[in-house]
């Protein structure tokens, strides 16, 4: 073929997941409208992403039940009409429907045609090929509405192969012929738009190149037609792994021709086992990306070395006339007899050297986790191992491994549990904000890998930096009911050296996984109170978990936010000092209520005000119930050494619904009287915590100056310490208590204390090697 064009023609395929909605197609269309101002541009698709599907399941329906095919058909077809109507006016909408109505009546034809049980294999592959048809079509229609000249040609007037229905080889001269043959006038458009997935035998009969072969085609349209290709999808290029597998899994920027055509013939789904024949046979280049990342992975003829090292998983292909199986380089039938449920990892090493040192190292590794290798085998000449292992274990392996070829050697993962919460989503824009200047200063660097609500999970990507947009992105996760455990499960499978998960949320069923995670040498980092105050048993076993395991469990901000209260006085313990004394003002949304009360706020209001502001537990009824401040107390004596269970703390509530009713206009004339009484005596209120002589209590007050909480204001907290060391003069902390800005600070400063210490720490795979 030839073009009159002087520009390069590069030819972009656009995966199923590239034409998902209409907005996709729109994002498509504006992708080629850009793309062809510098370059002459032909565009392979997909059928939009879960149409093959659907039409493979239709013609399962048409052997036994030709109305349910019919009903399934007519329902894919209604997923696509909406999308025409989204997309297109009317004109053009009406234009479609006639170009694509000859199809529609063929596609009818052939699944009774199946339902007759004739030459069922020609049909099904016609049907099959409809998805592309229908894509194709609206795409080309879409840019005609927007005043482009495009148009589209199905893929069976110029890929020409072999009278195979499925998985069919190419005829090479059959195919130039039909590219030369081509109208000139298809070639006048500004944009070119061919089918992927199918071709045509010399009887023009529709044939199907093998499941995911758009690939494939737009290489052979490459070959004949055009000077390079790019594949668009939706991961960014070649990843370490499969992301579906490991979610932070890393884009691979160049690749080797040889190690390209080895990793899809391993297994991995990124690129069609034959999509790299016609390029090799011409040396165009290929390059693999998204809409939007602009980086992507280069395979290039030449490369020195292999850059990173990637994994390759691979397991029995579901549809079978659709996927022929990868020709790997080792006699998989015979694997495959032996261990029929078995599924295959492959390994390929970035180290030059000690390939069988790595083969016993992952091979240890493996035995550790208890998954059961049933055979292994190292192809010395790639650099390859290939590891044969139950195919349920297939995700699990597959992380495990990555995260020992991938050992984050400076980086320390970060997970946020209540990431959209008050506190874990100012915590998550430190992290984001501030990462860069502590890495600069310090060496430390953190990086965000997953972030968790009550519902949903969001594995984060490197280099994600957008606060807002991580955040919208885990509101659209999928809602799932997963119990905590499962999700301490997924956070664990992860495999990394140094995680430092951190529990923002307020629930009980988070605190509860601390055991797992600091026994699993995961570092815990909360302010949440719940299991520290728990029984004094679970309070001892976390510490002794955490020395057990060298693993930094860091809960300053649980009192007094981020106040430096606990970290002071459990130095002072380790140095043998004892509390004789200590009074403690430890709640915020109190003091603030109080401070606001006598000023003339309604307690209602000054409630409404706290909760408003950030300061109240989730629950404010926790705060004004004192349960919080018992909280506080119990963990900030037990820092202290004191023995002491919540039972042993006499509370008396500020405001208990169960005693004093719900807060409303009665309460608020109660607290008004209250406050007059106090100021005609000069004094004020205060809530304290209280420990002399073994007995704690925590109530409200009135002081008169004298009294250090007397100048106490807003959030104010304080701790007034007593004890051997501090006998006369006392060691008194006070300060904001409460608050998002203090808290997150606090936090942050907590999660660096805990990537400083895992960083001293020796690497896991160390030690399990
Ligand atoms: N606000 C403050 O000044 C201070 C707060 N804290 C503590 O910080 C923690 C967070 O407080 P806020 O951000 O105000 O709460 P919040 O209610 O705004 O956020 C809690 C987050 O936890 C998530 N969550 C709840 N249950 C979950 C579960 N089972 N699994 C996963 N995620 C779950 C929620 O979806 C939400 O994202 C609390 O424990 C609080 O006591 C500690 C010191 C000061
Ligand atoms: N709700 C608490 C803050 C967290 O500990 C307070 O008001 O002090």
């Amino acid at each position: 073929m030839s073009t009159s064009l002087k520009k390069k023609t590069i030819t972009l395929k656009f995966g199923g997941s590239t034409l998902a909605s209409a907005t996709h197609f729109l994002q498509v269309a504006e992708y080629l409208k850009t793309r062809c101002q510098s370059a002459t541009v032909i565009a392979v698709v997909s059928a939009t992403k879960g149409t093959t599907d659907a039409l493979y399941a239709c013609t399962q329906l048409a052997k036994h039940n030709r109305e349910q095919a019919s009903q399934a058909l007519s329902d894919i077809l209604a997923a696509h009409n909406k999308l025409v109507t989204e997309l297109l006016p009317a004109s053009f909408a009406s234009n479609y429907r006639q170009e694509i109505a000859h199809y529609l009546e063929q596609t009818k034809t052939r699944l009774q045609n199946i339902h007759q049980g004739e030459n069922i294999d020609w049909h099904i592959a016609f049907v099959l090929s409809l998805g592309e048809k229908l894509s194709a079509s609206l795409l080309s229609a879409l840019l005609q509405s927007q005043q482009r000249t495009a148009s589209w040609v199905p893929s069976e007037l110029l890929i020409r192969t072999d009278s195979e229905p499925f998985n069919t080889n190419l005829d090479q001269s059959a195919t130039e012929k039909a590219f030369a043959a081509l109208n000139e006038d298809y070639f006048q458009s500004a944009i070119r738009i061919i089918t992927g997935f199918c071709g045509a035998d010399k009887d023009g009969r529709t044939t199907l190149l093998g499941r995911n072969a758009s690939d494939y085609s737009a290489a052979i349209v490459t070959a004949f037609a055009a000077d390079e290709l790019e594949l668009l999808g939706d991961t960014a290029g070649i990843l370490s792994a499969d992301p579906d597998y490991v979610p932070g899994a890393e884009t691979v920027a160049e690749l080797s021709v040889e190690d390209a055509c080895l990793l899809s013939q391993c297994g991995a789904g990124v690129l069609h086992p034959r999509t790299l024949e016609p390029l090799l046979k011409t040396g165009k280049s290929l390059r693999l990306g998204t809409l939007q990342h602009e980086q992507g992975t280069s395979i290039r003829a030449q490369l020195a070395h292999r850059q990173a090292s990637l994994l390759a998983a691979w397991s029995p292909p579901q549809h079978a006339e659709l996927s022929k199986k990868p020709p790997l380089p080792l006699n998989l039938k015979k694997w495959q007899a032996r261990f029929p449920e078995s599924s295959l990892v492959s390994v390929f090493l970035a180290d030059h050297h000690a390939l069988r040192y790595w083969q016993n190292l992952l091979t240890d590794i493996a035995a550790q986790a208890g998954v059961s290798v049933l055979q292994r085998k190292l192809l010395s000449k790639q650099r390859v191992i290939v590891f044969a292992i139950p195919s349920i274990e297939l995700q699990r392996f597959t992380r495990l491994l990555h995260s020992r070829l991938y050992p984050l050697q400076q980086e320390t993962a970060v997970a946020i549990i209540g990431a959209s919460g008050r506190i874990g989503r100012q915590t998550l824009q430190l992290l984001l904000t501030e990462g860069q200047r502590l890495f600069a200063e310090s060496g430390t660097q953190l990086r965000v890998i997953a972030l968790c609500n009550s519902k949903q999970t969001l594995w984060c990507k490197r280099h994600e930096n957008d606060c807002q947009g991580l955040l919208n992105r885990l509101a659209e996760q999928p809602l799932q009911q997963r119990p905590a455990s499962l999700l301490a499960q997924e956070l664990l499978s992860q495999g990394y050296d140094k995680l430092v998960v951190v529990d923002a949320s307020a629930s009980s069923e988070i605190a509860g996984l601390y055991e797992q995670f600091l026994a699993a040498g995961v570092a815990v980092v909360t302010p949440n109170k719940l299991a520290n105050s728990d029984a004094l048993q679970r309070f001892t076993e976390l510490q002794s978990l955490a020395r057990k395991h060298r693993v930094p469990y860091c809960y300053e901000t649980t009192v007094a936010a981020a106040l430096p209260v606990l970290k002071p006085l459990l130095d002072l313990r380790r140095a043998g000092d004892t509390p004789h004394h200590v009074e403690a003002v430890l709640s915020g949304t109190i003091g603030f209520v109080l401070d606001s009360v006598q000023q003339g706020t309604p307690f209602s209001a000054a409630v409404q005000q706290a909760v408003e502001k950030g300061y109240a537990e989730p629950d404010p009824l926790q705060d004004l119930s004192g349960e919080d401040v018992a909280r506080k107390m119990l963990i900030l004596l037990r820092t202290c050494g004191i023995r002491i269970e919540r039972s042993e703390i006499e509370l008396t509530p500020l405001h208990d619904t169960n005693l004093h009713g719900p807060i409303n206009q009665q309460v608020d004339e109660r607290w008004r009287q209250l406050v007059l009484e106090v100021q005609a005596a000069n004094q004020r209120l205060c809530y304290a915590a209280q420990y002399r002589d073994g007995n704690v209590s925590v109530g409200l007050k009135r002081i008169d100056a004298q009294s250090p909480f007397y100048r106490l204001r807003g959030t104010e907290n304080a701790v007034i310490y007593q004890s051997t060391f501090y006998q006369d003069i006392p060691l008194t902390v006070t300060g904001p208590g409460a608050g998002i800005n203090v808290t997150s600070a606090g936090l942050f400063a907590d999660i660096v204390v805990a990537a400083e210490a895992l960083s001293r720490r020796a690497p896991l795979s160390a030690i399990a090697a």
